[in-house]
């Protein structure tokens, strides 16, 4: 099947400091892959090559089989994309911004404006100078400018910052009708791991530069392990009680006590029973099934046994 995104072993250097290392991803069309990583993973970098903002140190980039390089400007035709804050011209309001990108991208439909303004719940902003909405709002904007010319490849870098609660799921709904009702191909980066796993088919683990994973959202549940979450008086003491006796546990950031030990999780009431003995009981003892932040932080920092 032809790919609508691909990389082969995507570098970048600035200086001796590598941001990219080694990323070879492929994106079949009407996927949604999840792009998730920390702050300074090197997900915008990555993005910039795709597009052809900066030059890779190594290796290419493909989009629907052609490289991409200062030669090929047809293929931007049909994409579409967003990165980091939105630019827009700041006197300029909403709809004036949208009709200079619409004579830019050649479009000769003039309702493409209210339709997209309608989609992204702008309308009633249409007036609104662009320097006056709030960060929400932008991302709104820069969305709209990005899906105007109906593209087929669709590439948002964060495209939910700033939104709140409700405008996050407006966005994931009409990302969902795009790739699943329009075969649009949507490359979304994001740390916000849960919400690129609502909609990803999916999902590209970049840490230190270095794409370490890439699992099939169909694949994501095999792989969250159950975890037993314990909280104490005092959770430091518990915390080495349980490690002596073999328990391999840690403190979250939360300063709460979590295991990843099968035969803690298989027997809860045994740790029960053990920390009353050592004199901590208990005040919470939980068995969760981990979420994607926790798998994510598992797999980035090499820890956490596996229970199959
Ligand atoms: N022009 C540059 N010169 C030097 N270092 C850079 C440059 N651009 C990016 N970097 C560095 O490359 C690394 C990756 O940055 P990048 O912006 O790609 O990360 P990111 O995953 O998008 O992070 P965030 O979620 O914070 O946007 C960071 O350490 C960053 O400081």
């Amino acid at each position: 099947m032809l790919q609508a995104i691909q990389t082969n072993r995507l570098s970048k250097s600035y200086k001796d400091f590598q941001a990219v290392k080694d990323v070879s991803l492929s994106i079949n069309k009407g996927e949604i892959y999840g792009f998730i990583g920390l702050n300074g993973a090197g997900k915008t970098t990555t993005i910039r090559m795709l597009l052809g903002m900066i030059r890779p140190t190594y290796g290419n980039c493909y989009i629907n089989g052609e490289k991409v390089n200062h030669k090929n400007r047809s293929i931007w035709e049909k994409v579409g994309y967003m990165v980091e804050t939105p630019y827009s011209y700041p006197e300029l309001s909403v709809e004036e911004n949208l009709e200079i990108y619409r004579r830019l991208r050649l479009i000769s439909n003039p309702q493409v404006i209210s339709q997209v303004m309608n989609q992204l719940n702008l309308a009633q902003f249409s007036r609104k100078k662009a320097k006056d909405l709030s960060l929400g709002n932008a991302q709104r904007l820069g969305i709209a400018k990005a899906i105007l010319h109906s593209p087929e490849i669709l590439i948002l870098d964060e495209p939910v910052n700033g939104l709140d609660p409700a405008g996050i799921v407006e966005i994931r709904e009409l990302l969902r009708d795009l790739a699943f009702n329009k075969g649009v191909t949507i490359l979304i980066s994001s740390h916000l791991l849960s919400e690129v796993a609502k909609i990803a088919t999916k999902i590209g683990i970049i840490h230190e530069g270095q794409l370490i994973q890439e699992i099939e959202s169909i694949e994501l549940n095999k792989l969250l392990n159950q975890r037993l979450i314990i909280d104490s008086l005092d959770n430091k003491s518990a915390v080495s009680k349980l490690s002596l006796a073999g328990y391999t546990s840690q403190l979250n950031e939360n300063g709460i006590i979590e295991t990843y030990n099968k035969k803690a999780i298989q027997h809860p009431e045994e740790i029960s029973r053990f920390l009353v003995y050592k004199g901590f009981p208990p005040t919470k003892l939980i068995v969760e099934e981990e979420d994607l932040e926790s798998y994510f932080l598992r797999i980035i920092r090499g820890k956490g046994e596996v229970v199959q």
